[in-house]
This record gives structure tokens, C-alpha cells and sequence, in this order.
């Protein structure tokens, strides 16, 4: 797996979002991405998946697209359709498999044993319509394990999520990374920063600077690990060692 970013310049309508981005991603590691509301995440997000061209520089991605996936924050969602879990997580079969040729027997078997590594059995056949944020984010998790992604983005999955929740998707998501999955994580959690990632992408004044959760957590309370469930944020870029 290579994803690199090399001197990456983004905009958004014209008006420059971030510049100079520099960094390789990991496979097998999981990376936060931090920063203020409209520090540019989810600019930087778009262009990983290939969705937003550079206005300079270049993202190098040898993953397919069909091997990178995407969970966007759970408000952007439409999950008023009427579909099931079950369902839903059969389309991560879509991307490789295609959606027309229905599913065999190897996908509903492999559907099944993702809901129960998810503790979502019990809610194979409810709409999505019905269920609550954790059961939602957990079968939308389940989708990515089902198109056994290689590259995964995932915007805030602990927010307005149980805590028992936060727990499978944190296992879930520490196991894909063992297995060589490389993750981008937008974060705004220290708790969850430190639990869950390798290193740290932090997104400030158009810029972006590497750190490790360690440093982060050193800023916050001089690396105390007790009482870090905080925001983040306010970093200072400057101050902060790579
Ligand atoms: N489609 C768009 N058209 C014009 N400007 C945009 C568009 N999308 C984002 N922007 C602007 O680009 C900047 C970066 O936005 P982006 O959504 O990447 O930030 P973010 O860090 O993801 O923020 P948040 O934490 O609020 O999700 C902001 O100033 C935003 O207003």
C-alpha cells in the first residue's frame, strides 16, 4: 500500500484551503486527522479519495478505488431509505463485485459472521430508519469489513455513539488495522486519540503538521493519562514537536 501526499495545495470554490501537505501514510497504521471546524479535513479527505482534484501537488494512492472506503459523518447520512442491515452491508460487495450480479453463498455467510463480530445479529433484517446512532455507525463499520477495504476514512465515528459502541468500533478498527488496513480517522476526542491512533495529522491555518498522540496528550496535562477525556483543541501548530 503507498499513499503519499506531495506538496498538496486544495481548494474549495476557488479559495485555498490547505498548502504544502506532506506525509506518507502507513499501512497497517491508524492516523488521526485534527483540526478546528473548517481547518480543511474533509477537504483533505475528498482529495485521498480522489473526489477533489489538486489545485497543486499530488496525492499518490497505488489502492484501487474499489479497495478505499468511506464513512462520512452520521448527520450527512440519509438512512430514511428503506433498506436492512443485512442489506446495507451486503453492498460492501458492490464495489469489487458489482451490483447487479446478486450476492452467493460465501457473502451472506461472510455478512454474517461481520454482524456478529459487530454484535449486530439481533438487527440483520431492521431498517436502518430504526436504529440508534451506535447500531447505525456499527453496521455502517460492518459495510467497509464486508468490501474488505484496504484504505479507510472515517469522519467522527464516536460522535453521538454509546460508549459500549465506542468499544467495538475501536476493537474492530484496531484489529483491520493489525491486519494491514490503513486508517484516517477524524478525531476531536483526546480519550479517543490516545486509545486509537499511531500518529497524528493536525490541520491548522492551511497547513498541516505530524505529531504523535503522545505529544498531544504532553500539551494537554503534561502526559498525565488520567482525566484526558477532553476536546483536543485549541492546538498550537507551532509549538507542537513532530
Ligand atoms: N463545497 C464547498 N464549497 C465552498 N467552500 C467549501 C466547500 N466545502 C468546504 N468549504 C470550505 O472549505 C474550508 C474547509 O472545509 P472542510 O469541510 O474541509 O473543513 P473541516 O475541517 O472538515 O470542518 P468540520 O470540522 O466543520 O467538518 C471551510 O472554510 C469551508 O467553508
Amino acid at each position: 500500500m503507498r499513499l503519499r501526499l506531495e506538496d498538496l495545495h486544495l481548494a474549495q470554490s476557488g479559495r485555498t484551503v490547505l498548502e504544502h501537505i506532506e506525509g506518507s501514510f502507513e499501512a497497517g497504521t491508524i492516523t488521526a486527522l485534527v483540526g478546528a471546524n473548517g481547518a480543511g479535513k474533509s477537504t483533505l479527505i475528498q482529495a485521498i479519495m480522489g473526489e477533489l482534484k489538486p489545485i497543486a501537488g499530488k496525492v499518490e494512492c497505488d489502492v484501487p478505488k474499489e479497495r478505499r472506503a468511506w464513512l462520512p459523518q452520521q448527520l450527512a447520512l440519509d438512512l430514511t431509505f428503506p433498506m436492512s442491515v443485512e442489506e446495507l452491508i451486503m453492498t460492501g460487495t458492490w464495489p469489487s463485485h458489482g451490483a447487479l450480479l446478486g450476492y452467493c453463498g460465501p457473502h451472506y455467510r461472510k455478512a454474517r459472521e461481520v454482524m456478529a463480530r459487530l454484535g449486530i445479529s439481533h438487527l440483520a433484517h431492521r431498517p436502518l430508519g430504526e436504529l440508534s446512532g451506535g447500531q447505525r455507525q456499527r453496521a455502517l463499520l460492518g459495510r467497509t469489513l464486508m468490501q474488505e477495504a484496504e484504505l479507510l476514512l472515517l469522519d467522527e465515528p464516536f460522535a453521538n455513539v454509546d460508549i459500549e459502541t465506542v468499544e467495538v468500533l475501536t476493537e474492530v478498527l484496531r484489529d483491520m488495522a493489525a491486519k494491514g488496513t490503513t486508517i484516517i480517522v477524524v478525531l476531536h476526542d483526546l480519550e479517543q486519540l490516545t486509545r486509537l491512533a499511531d500518529c497524528v495529522l493536525v490541520l491548522a491555518g492551511g497547513h498541516g503538521q505530524w505529531t504523535t498522540p503522545q505529544a498531544i496528550l504532553e500539551r494537554h496535562h503534561g502526559g498525565a493519562p488520567r482525566h484526558h477525556h477532553a476536546p483536543i483543541l485549541p492546538l498550537d501548530l507551532q509549538n507542537l514537536p513532530s
